[in-house]
Protein backbone atom coordinates (compact mmCIF):
# COMPACT_ATOMS: atom_id res chain seq x y z
CA UNK A 1 0.00 0.00 0.00
CA UNK A 2 1.37 3.40 -0.67
CA UNK A 3 1.18 5.79 1.55
CA UNK A 4 3.29 8.89 -0.93
CA UNK A 5 3.25 9.03 -4.42
CA UNK A 6 5.81 11.78 -6.45
CA UNK A 7 5.30 11.55 -10.10
CA UNK A 8 7.56 13.83 -12.33
CA UNK A 9 8.41 16.23 -10.27
CA UNK A 10 10.48 18.94 -11.11
CA UNK A 11 11.89 21.99 -8.79
CA UNK A 12 14.03 25.10 -10.46
CA UNK A 13 15.64 27.80 -8.73
CA UNK A 14 15.41 30.98 -10.13
CA UNK A 15 14.82 31.90 -13.90
CA UNK A 16 16.94 32.99 -17.12
CA UNK A 17 17.60 30.01 -16.98
CA UNK A 18 16.17 28.34 -14.50
CA UNK A 19 18.26 25.52 -12.70
CA UNK A 20 16.77 22.38 -12.58
CA UNK A 21 17.63 21.34 -9.30
CA UNK A 22 15.18 18.06 -9.12
CA UNK A 23 13.97 16.76 -12.52
CA UNK A 24 10.75 14.50 -13.37
CA UNK A 25 11.84 12.34 -9.88
CA UNK A 26 8.89 9.84 -9.34
CA UNK A 27 9.00 7.16 -6.67
CA UNK A 28 6.74 5.57 -3.93
CA UNK A 29 7.01 5.55 -0.12
CA UNK A 30 4.91 2.57 0.93
CA UNK A 31 3.08 2.18 4.34
CA UNK A 32 5.25 1.52 7.00
CA UNK A 33 8.66 1.19 4.58
CA UNK A 34 12.18 3.06 5.25
CA UNK A 35 12.98 4.40 2.19
CA UNK A 36 16.16 6.19 1.89
CA UNK A 37 17.09 8.84 -0.88
CA UNK A 38 21.08 8.98 -1.45
CA UNK A 39 23.11 11.90 -3.48
CA UNK A 40 26.28 13.46 -2.85
CA UNK A 41 26.19 16.93 -1.98
CA UNK A 42 24.37 19.21 -4.95
CA UNK A 43 22.44 15.88 -6.10
CA UNK A 44 18.80 17.46 -5.25
CA UNK A 45 18.33 15.07 -2.21
CA UNK A 46 17.42 18.68 0.21
CA UNK A 47 15.36 20.42 -2.43
CA UNK A 48 13.70 17.41 -3.71
CA UNK A 49 12.85 16.76 0.36
CA UNK A 50 12.08 20.44 0.86
CA UNK A 51 9.84 20.37 -1.72
CA UNK A 52 7.87 17.02 -1.22
CA UNK A 53 6.87 18.38 2.51
CA UNK A 54 6.12 22.22 0.63
CA UNK A 55 8.85 23.78 2.83
CA UNK A 56 10.79 24.93 -0.51
CA UNK A 57 11.44 28.84 -0.29
CA UNK A 58 12.35 31.53 -3.15
CA UNK A 59 14.35 30.81 -5.66
CA UNK A 60 13.19 27.13 -5.66
CA UNK A 61 9.97 26.46 -6.95
CA UNK A 62 7.47 23.47 -7.72
CA UNK A 63 7.58 23.72 -11.70
CA UNK A 64 5.70 20.37 -12.57
CA UNK A 65 4.66 17.18 -10.53
CA UNK A 66 2.37 16.10 -8.17
CA UNK A 67 3.35 14.84 -5.01
CA UNK A 68 0.03 12.46 -3.83
CA UNK A 69 -0.31 11.46 -0.05
CA UNK A 70 -2.94 9.04 0.68
CA UNK A 71 -3.92 8.70 4.07
CA UNK A 72 -5.96 4.95 5.35
CA UNK A 73 -8.86 6.76 5.55
CA UNK A 74 -10.33 9.60 3.82
CA UNK A 75 -9.31 11.02 0.32
CA UNK A 76 -6.27 11.59 -1.00
CA UNK A 77 -4.56 14.81 -0.93
CA UNK A 78 -2.65 16.53 -3.31
CA UNK A 79 0.54 18.50 -1.54
CA UNK A 80 1.44 20.24 -4.48
CA UNK A 81 -1.27 23.08 -4.18
CA UNK A 82 -2.61 22.63 -1.29
CA UNK A 83 -3.17 25.52 0.82
CA UNK A 84 -1.38 26.97 3.37
CA UNK A 85 -4.25 26.17 5.60
CA UNK A 86 -4.49 22.59 4.73
CA UNK A 87 -0.64 22.51 5.04
CA UNK A 88 -0.40 23.39 8.54
CA UNK A 89 -3.41 20.90 9.18
CA UNK A 90 -1.12 17.66 7.79
CA UNK A 91 2.25 19.29 8.96
CA UNK A 92 2.96 17.24 12.51
CA UNK A 93 -0.64 15.54 12.42
CA UNK A 94 0.21 13.55 9.32
CA UNK A 95 3.56 14.22 7.64
CA UNK A 96 6.68 15.86 9.96
CA UNK A 97 10.21 16.53 9.56
CA UNK A 98 13.30 16.10 11.27
CA UNK A 99 16.39 18.84 9.62
CA UNK A 100 19.84 17.90 9.72
CA UNK A 101 20.41 20.32 12.93
CA UNK A 102 17.58 19.83 16.01
CA UNK A 103 18.25 23.64 16.66
CA UNK A 104 15.82 23.72 13.24
CA UNK A 105 12.75 22.14 15.07
CA UNK A 106 13.69 23.25 18.67
CA UNK A 107 13.23 26.87 19.78
CA UNK A 108 16.31 27.97 22.15
CA UNK A 109 14.52 30.11 23.93
CA UNK A 110 11.63 27.41 25.43
CA UNK A 111 11.19 24.30 27.68
CA UNK A 112 11.45 21.05 25.03
CA UNK A 113 8.06 20.01 27.32
CA UNK A 114 6.62 23.46 26.33
CA UNK A 115 7.38 22.72 22.62
CA UNK A 116 5.74 19.78 22.25
CA UNK A 117 2.93 20.62 24.40
CA UNK A 118 2.46 22.95 21.84
CA UNK A 119 2.98 21.13 19.48
CA UNK A 120 0.59 18.42 20.62
CA UNK A 121 -2.23 20.80 21.41
CA UNK A 122 -1.83 22.55 17.55
CA UNK A 123 -3.28 19.34 16.85
CA UNK A 124 -5.32 17.51 19.94
CA UNK A 125 -7.72 18.44 22.64
CA UNK A 126 -6.19 17.48 25.71
CA UNK A 127 -5.27 19.39 28.53
CA UNK A 128 -1.55 21.00 29.28
CA UNK A 129 -0.93 18.56 32.16
CA UNK A 130 -1.54 15.67 29.61
CA UNK A 131 0.27 17.16 27.16
CA UNK A 132 3.62 17.27 29.05
CA UNK A 133 2.82 13.81 30.36
CA UNK A 134 2.52 12.86 27.18
CA UNK A 135 6.26 14.84 26.11
CA UNK A 136 7.88 13.13 29.19
CA UNK A 137 6.91 9.82 27.92
CA UNK A 138 7.83 10.78 24.03
CA UNK A 139 11.69 11.26 25.38
CA UNK A 140 11.70 8.23 27.41
CA UNK A 141 11.00 6.18 24.01
CA UNK A 142 14.02 7.79 22.58
CA UNK A 143 16.14 7.25 25.90
CA UNK A 144 16.02 10.74 27.49
CA UNK A 145 15.17 10.77 31.14
CA UNK A 146 11.54 12.21 31.27
CA UNK A 147 12.44 14.96 34.18
CA UNK A 148 14.46 16.54 31.02
CA UNK A 149 10.93 17.43 30.10
CA UNK A 150 11.45 21.06 32.43
CA UNK A 151 15.11 21.48 30.38
CA UNK A 152 16.18 24.57 27.42
CA UNK A 153 17.36 22.83 24.48
CA UNK A 154 20.87 24.13 25.10
CA UNK A 155 20.98 22.09 28.41
CA UNK A 156 21.04 18.59 26.72
CA UNK A 157 24.05 17.01 24.84
CA UNK A 158 24.17 17.22 20.85
CA UNK A 159 23.02 13.95 20.48
CA UNK A 160 20.08 13.84 22.93
CA UNK A 161 19.36 17.33 20.96
CA UNK A 162 19.02 15.39 17.81
CA UNK A 163 16.66 12.76 19.67
CA UNK A 164 14.80 15.13 20.95
CA UNK A 165 14.17 16.35 17.57
CA UNK A 166 13.13 12.96 16.36
CA UNK A 167 10.65 12.47 19.68
CA UNK A 168 8.84 15.90 18.85
CA UNK A 169 8.47 14.74 14.96
CA UNK A 170 6.19 11.94 16.59
CA UNK A 171 4.21 13.97 19.22
CA UNK A 172 0.93 13.67 16.89
CA UNK A 173 1.78 10.20 15.48
CA UNK A 174 2.23 11.09 12.10
CA UNK A 175 2.12 8.33 8.95
CA UNK A 176 5.49 9.89 7.40
CA UNK A 177 8.59 11.46 8.80
CA UNK A 178 10.98 13.23 6.71
CA UNK A 179 14.30 13.07 7.76
CA UNK A 180 17.27 15.32 6.21
CA UNK A 181 20.66 13.71 7.42
CA UNK A 182 19.39 13.78 11.05
CA UNK A 183 22.72 12.17 12.11
CA UNK A 184 25.70 13.94 10.40
CA UNK A 185 26.47 16.25 13.51
CA UNK A 186 26.91 13.53 16.14
CA UNK A 187 29.70 10.84 16.40
CA UNK A 188 29.15 7.95 14.85
CA UNK A 189 28.54 6.15 18.26
CA UNK A 190 25.47 8.42 18.72
CA UNK A 191 25.03 8.03 15.43
CA UNK A 192 23.77 4.02 16.00
CA UNK A 193 22.19 4.56 18.87
CA UNK A 194 19.46 7.00 17.02
CA UNK A 195 19.29 4.67 13.47
CA UNK A 196 18.99 1.71 16.06
CA UNK A 197 15.99 3.92 17.92
CA UNK A 198 14.48 4.94 15.00
CA UNK A 199 14.04 1.29 13.52
CA UNK A 200 12.84 0.59 16.87
CA UNK A 201 10.09 3.30 16.85
CA UNK A 202 9.31 2.50 13.68
CA UNK A 203 8.78 -1.10 14.28
CA UNK A 204 6.52 -0.47 16.83
CA UNK A 205 4.52 2.25 15.59
CA UNK A 206 4.73 1.38 11.83
CA UNK A 207 5.21 5.49 10.61
CA UNK A 208 6.75 5.35 7.13
CA UNK A 209 10.19 7.14 7.37
CA UNK A 210 11.36 9.02 3.65
CA UNK A 211 15.66 9.66 5.15
CA UNK A 212 17.65 11.75 2.99
CA UNK A 213 21.47 11.27 3.42
CA UNK A 214 24.56 10.81 1.38
CA UNK A 215 26.29 8.26 3.41
CA UNK A 216 25.50 4.55 1.54
CA UNK A 217 26.48 2.27 4.09
CA UNK A 218 24.02 4.04 6.52
CA UNK A 219 21.50 3.34 4.04
CA UNK A 220 21.78 -0.18 3.37
CA UNK A 221 21.79 -0.66 6.59
CA UNK A 222 18.72 1.16 7.86
CA UNK A 223 16.41 1.58 4.42
CA UNK A 224 13.98 -1.52 2.82
CA UNK A 225 14.64 0.54 -0.51
CA UNK A 226 16.98 3.22 -1.73
CA UNK A 227 16.62 5.76 -4.42
CA UNK A 228 20.01 7.56 -5.73
CA UNK A 229 20.58 11.01 -7.41
CA UNK A 230 22.87 11.84 -9.47
CA UNK A 231 22.16 15.65 -10.68
CA UNK A 232 18.83 16.07 -10.05
CA UNK A 233 17.87 12.73 -11.60
CA UNK A 234 16.71 9.46 -9.55
CA UNK A 235 19.34 7.42 -11.58
CA UNK A 236 18.32 3.91 -9.64
CA UNK A 237 15.97 2.68 -7.26
CA UNK A 238 15.86 -0.88 -5.49
CA UNK A 239 15.68 -2.51 -2.30
CA UNK A 240 18.48 -1.86 0.04
CA UNK A 241 19.91 -5.20 -0.69
CA UNK A 242 19.98 -5.12 -4.09
CA UNK A 243 21.32 -1.83 -4.01
CA UNK A 244 24.87 -3.38 -2.13
CA UNK A 245 24.80 -6.59 -3.36
CA UNK A 246 23.67 -5.93 -7.35
CA UNK A 247 23.88 -2.59 -7.92
CA UNK A 248 22.55 -1.91 -11.76
CA UNK A 249 23.68 1.69 -12.44
CA UNK A 250 27.37 2.65 -12.91
CA UNK A 251 26.97 5.34 -10.44
CA UNK A 252 25.77 3.18 -7.87
CA UNK A 253 28.40 0.72 -8.63
CA UNK A 254 30.68 3.21 -7.89
CA UNK A 255 29.68 4.57 -4.77
CA UNK A 256 29.00 0.88 -3.47
CA UNK A 257 32.33 0.19 -4.07
CA UNK A 258 33.76 3.15 -2.58
CA UNK A 259 32.73 2.28 0.67
CA UNK A 260 34.44 -0.73 2.95
CA UNK A 261 32.65 -3.54 3.82
CA UNK A 262 31.82 -4.84 6.98
CA UNK A 263 30.01 -8.23 6.70
CA UNK A 264 30.84 -8.79 3.33
CA UNK A 265 33.88 -10.19 0.98
CA UNK A 266 37.04 -7.99 1.30
CA UNK A 267 36.96 -6.30 -2.41
CA UNK A 268 39.61 -3.16 -3.86
CA UNK A 269 38.00 -0.01 -3.11
CA UNK A 270 37.76 2.76 -5.60
CA UNK A 271 36.46 6.41 -5.99
CA UNK A 272 34.57 8.01 -8.18
CA UNK A 273 36.64 9.75 -10.39
CA UNK A 274 35.99 13.57 -11.41
CA UNK A 275 33.21 15.82 -10.11
CA UNK A 276 29.56 16.30 -10.16
CA UNK A 277 28.22 18.02 -13.14
CA UNK A 278 27.11 22.10 -13.00
CA UNK A 279 23.66 21.82 -12.94
CA UNK A 280 23.42 25.16 -15.49
CA UNK A 281 25.33 23.25 -17.91
CA UNK A 282 24.30 19.48 -17.99
CA UNK A 283 25.11 17.62 -21.22
CA UNK A 284 22.71 16.48 -23.35
CA UNK A 285 22.83 12.91 -22.97
CA UNK A 286 23.65 11.13 -19.28
CA UNK A 287 25.16 13.32 -16.63
CA UNK A 288 27.13 10.65 -15.48
CA UNK A 289 29.00 9.76 -18.65
CA UNK A 290 32.15 12.34 -18.03
CA UNK A 291 33.04 10.35 -15.16
CA UNK A 292 31.67 6.82 -16.19
CA UNK A 293 33.98 4.30 -16.37
CA UNK A 294 31.37 2.07 -19.00
CA UNK A 295 30.69 5.12 -20.97
CA UNK A 296 30.02 4.13 -24.95
CA UNK A 297 29.54 6.52 -27.34
CA UNK A 298 25.65 7.10 -27.32
CA UNK A 299 25.90 7.74 -23.50
CA UNK A 300 26.50 11.14 -24.90
CA UNK A 301 23.37 11.51 -27.35
CA UNK A 302 19.94 10.54 -25.26
CA UNK A 303 19.12 10.76 -21.66
CA UNK A 304 18.71 7.48 -20.43
CA UNK A 305 14.92 7.30 -18.74
CA UNK A 306 14.02 4.85 -15.36
CA UNK A 307 13.61 1.56 -16.75
CA UNK A 308 12.33 -1.55 -14.53
CA UNK A 309 13.79 -4.82 -14.93
CA UNK A 310 13.08 -7.55 -12.03
CA UNK A 311 12.43 -5.36 -8.74
CA UNK A 312 14.72 -2.34 -9.93
CA UNK A 313 14.73 0.85 -11.50
CA UNK A 314 17.94 1.94 -13.13
CA UNK A 315 18.45 4.65 -16.43
CA UNK A 316 21.28 3.46 -17.64
CA UNK A 317 21.64 2.77 -21.76
CA UNK A 318 23.61 -0.23 -21.48
CA UNK A 319 20.92 -2.01 -19.15
CA UNK A 320 18.85 -1.27 -21.82
CA UNK A 321 21.41 -3.17 -23.46
CA UNK A 322 21.77 -5.72 -20.95
CA UNK A 323 25.73 -4.77 -21.42
CA UNK A 324 26.37 -3.16 -18.22
CA UNK A 325 29.77 -4.87 -16.35
CA UNK A 326 29.60 -5.67 -12.90
N1 LIG B 1 19.23 28.89 -3.15
C1 LIG B 1 19.64 28.35 -4.31
N2 LIG B 1 19.72 29.09 -5.42
C2 LIG B 1 20.09 28.56 -6.59
N3 LIG B 1 20.40 27.27 -6.77
C3 LIG B 1 20.35 26.48 -5.70
C4 LIG B 1 19.97 26.96 -4.42
N4 LIG B 1 20.01 25.92 -3.55
C5 LIG B 1 20.40 24.85 -4.25
N5 LIG B 1 20.60 25.16 -5.56
C6 LIG B 1 20.99 24.27 -6.65
O1 LIG B 1 20.36 23.02 -6.45
C7 LIG B 1 21.32 21.97 -6.43
C8 LIG B 1 20.90 20.93 -5.44
O2 LIG B 1 20.99 21.43 -4.13
P1 LIG B 1 20.55 20.59 -2.85
O3 LIG B 1 20.82 21.43 -1.65
O4 LIG B 1 19.17 20.11 -3.05
O5 LIG B 1 21.52 19.35 -2.94
P2 LIG B 1 21.85 18.29 -1.84
O6 LIG B 1 21.98 17.00 -2.57
O7 LIG B 1 20.84 18.32 -0.76
O8 LIG B 1 23.23 18.74 -1.33
P3 LIG B 1 23.75 18.90 0.19
O9 LIG B 1 23.90 17.52 0.70
O10 LIG B 1 25.06 19.62 0.01
O11 LIG B 1 22.72 19.73 0.90
C9 LIG B 1 22.65 22.66 -6.13
O12 LIG B 1 23.71 22.03 -6.76
C10 LIG B 1 22.46 24.05 -6.69
O13 LIG B 1 22.86 24.05 -8.06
Amino acid sequence: MTLLEVRDLIVEYGTDPAVRAVDKVSFDVGRGEIFGVLGESGSGKTTLMTAITRLQRPPARIAGGTVTYRPSEGEPVELVGCTPRRLRELRWERVAVVFQSAMSSLNPVMRVGTQFADAIRAHRAVKRSEAWDRAAELLELVGIPRDRVRSYPHELSGGMRQRAAIALSLACQPDLVVMDEPTTAVDVVMQRQILDNLKELQATFGFSVLFVTHDLSLLVELADRIMVMYAGRAVEIASAEDIYRDPQHPYTQGLRDSFPSLHGPRRELRGIGGTPPDLRRLPTGCAFEPRCPQRVDDCRESLPLLIERDRTQAACLLLDRQEVAR
